[in-house]
Order: C-alpha cells, then sequence, then structure tokens
C-alpha cells in the first residue's frame, strides 16, 4: 500500500452467492486517496464480487468494509451513495428510453428533493462533458456504444463522489473508443478522485493504476506499486493461463 492511510478497505473478507458457496476467501483490499487502484485477474476470481461487496450489493460473511476508518460493513448501497462511494457497474447501465439529460438526473436520485441542485449537478456534468450536452434530448439507446459509456461514466458523478468503483470500463467497446474511457478515467484520477479499478484490459489498467492487486481462485495474489509490476505483467498473466 503506499504511505497515505487507504481510503476504502475491504479488510479479510469471506463472501459468497449462497452460504454453501465461497467466492472471496479472505480478500483484502485497500484503495488509497486520490490513487487509482487495480484489482486484475482471470475471469470468476472474484473481481466484480469483490466490488459487490464494497458497494454492499453483497453482505459478507466474515471481515469488515472501512471507509476512512470508519467501519461500513453494515450499511446500505444508498448509505454508501450518501457516503461518498459510487459504482460503475459492468455492462449497460443506461436506461434506454430515457434521454441522456433523464438518465443523468436517475444518477441524483439522492438530490431528487433539491431539484436546484440536482439541475446544478445536470448542468457541471453537460460541461465537463460537452458531447453528451450536445445529445442530451436523445434517448440513451439511439447512442453509440462509446456515447453510452461515457454517459454511464458521466452519472456516476452526478452526486461528486469521492470514491470510484470501477467494474470493467471498456468491455465490448471498439479500440478507439476505448482509448476515450481511458483518457476520461485519467481526467477523474487528475480530480484527484480514489478510483477502485476491476479490468480485463491489463495493460491500460496497468497504465492508469497506481497500485495493483492481483485475485487468484477468491484469494489475494499478489500486489505491490505499480513500477514494481513493470516488466513482470506478462508473467502476471501467464501463470492464470495455469489456473
Ligand atoms: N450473481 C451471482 N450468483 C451466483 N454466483 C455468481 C454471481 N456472480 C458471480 N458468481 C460467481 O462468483 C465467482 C466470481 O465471479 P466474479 O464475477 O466476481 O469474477 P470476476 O473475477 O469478476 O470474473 P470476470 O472477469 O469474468 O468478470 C464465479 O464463479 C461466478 O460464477
Amino acid at each position: 500500500m503506499s504511505d497515505s492511510a487507504p481510503l476504502l478497505q475491504m479488510q479479510d473478507v469471506v463472501a459468497g452467492y449462497s452460504d454453501s458457496d465461497l467466492v472471496l476467501n479472505h480478500v483484502t483490499l485497500e484503495a488509497a486517496p486520490g490513487k487509482v487502484t487495480a484489482v486484475l485477474g482471470p475471469n470468476g476470481s472474484g473481481k466484480s464480487t469483490s466490488l459487490r461487496v464494497l458497494y454492499g450489493f453483497l453482505s459478507p460473511r466474515e471481515g469488515r468494509i472501512l471507509l476512512d476508518g470508519s467501519d461500513i460493513t453494515e450499511t446500505s448501497p444508498q448509505e454508501r451513495l450518501e457516503l461518498g462511494i459510487s459504482l460503475l457497474p459492468q455492462g449497460r447501465s443506461t436506461f434506454p428510453e430515457m434521454t441522456v439529460e433523464e438518465n443523468l438526473e436517475l444518477g441524483g436520485w439522492l438530490w431528487r428533493h433539491d431539484r436546484a441542485r440536482l439541475r446544478r449537478a445536470v448542468e457541471d456534468t453537460f460541461e465537463r462533458y460537452p458531447k453528451l450536452a450536445d445529445l442530451r434530448k436523445r434517448h440513451a439507446g439511439s447512442l453509440s456504444g462509446g456515447q453510452q459509456r461515457i454517459l454511464e461514466i458521466a452519472r456516476t458523478l452526478i452526486l461528486d463522489p469521492s470514491v470510484l468503483l470501477i467494474d470493467e470500463p471498456s468491455v465490448g467497446l471498439a479500440p478507439v473508443l476505448v482509448n476515450e474511457v481511458y483518457q476520461d478515467l485519467e481526467a477523474l484520477k487528475d480530480d484527484g478522485r480514489t478510483i477502485l479499478l476491476v479490468d480485463q484490459n491489463v495493460q491500460a489498467a496497468a497504465h492508469l493504476a497506481d497500485y495493483i492487486y492481483t485475485l487468484a481462485y477468491g484469494k489475494n495474489d499478489v500486489h505491490g506499486d505499480t513500477e514494481a509490476f513493470e516488466g513482470q505483467l506478462g508473467d502476471v498473466i501467464r501463470s492464470w493461463l495455469r489456473i
């Protein structure tokens, strides 16, 4: 872990989708403030499940989740959202029949009773993403895959979260759009947001990340500063082929 105290921590978590099922077997992850922490690993190693536990969609059977040192293990996803944690889930999550603007407003649902604040947040987002502003009245379902992904990222920012949990940001996108998405994530890093990134795109994630964890079979494998992985990522990936 880097020098600063971690902002978000998953400590020694055991979790599964049923009583008999063990998906995370004593997994520990820590995200330092203002840094990008990547969680890499082969299919089925428990990366997305870790994000679900961190966001509160799945309760751990053992272990704790800490935000800035406070135990949030028992808090709901809505409370975590209020505390400044946002999740960008894997796969399509826009509402296709609703406009770009309505999709953004839904991202700010917590502020629905404060219309002025919500409107301001939507307009701030359009300022940050001028291309989305041009599309504001279009149905999300009519946007290209890349535009929809940018809309999804923009929607996770509406509440101005300090921690972003990002699951497979570039999956299913054409290579030219993949670059656009990672440039956007780079800008979020420059904002000083804390990012925990789960990714199959190992090279792009490593390029962005300050710190890397790898998981295998639902357990921690190796972890360290990204520089420590320099020249070794190929070996790490090859080791997954033997799993
Ligand atoms: N909703 C679910 N119900 C039951 N089992 C699940 C569910 N989601 C995932 N699993 C199982 O949990 C294990 C870990 O899955 P998870 O999606 O966390 O892995 P992953 O590392 O993110 O994989 P990928 O890179 O393929 O997305 C897998 O065996 C998977 O089949």
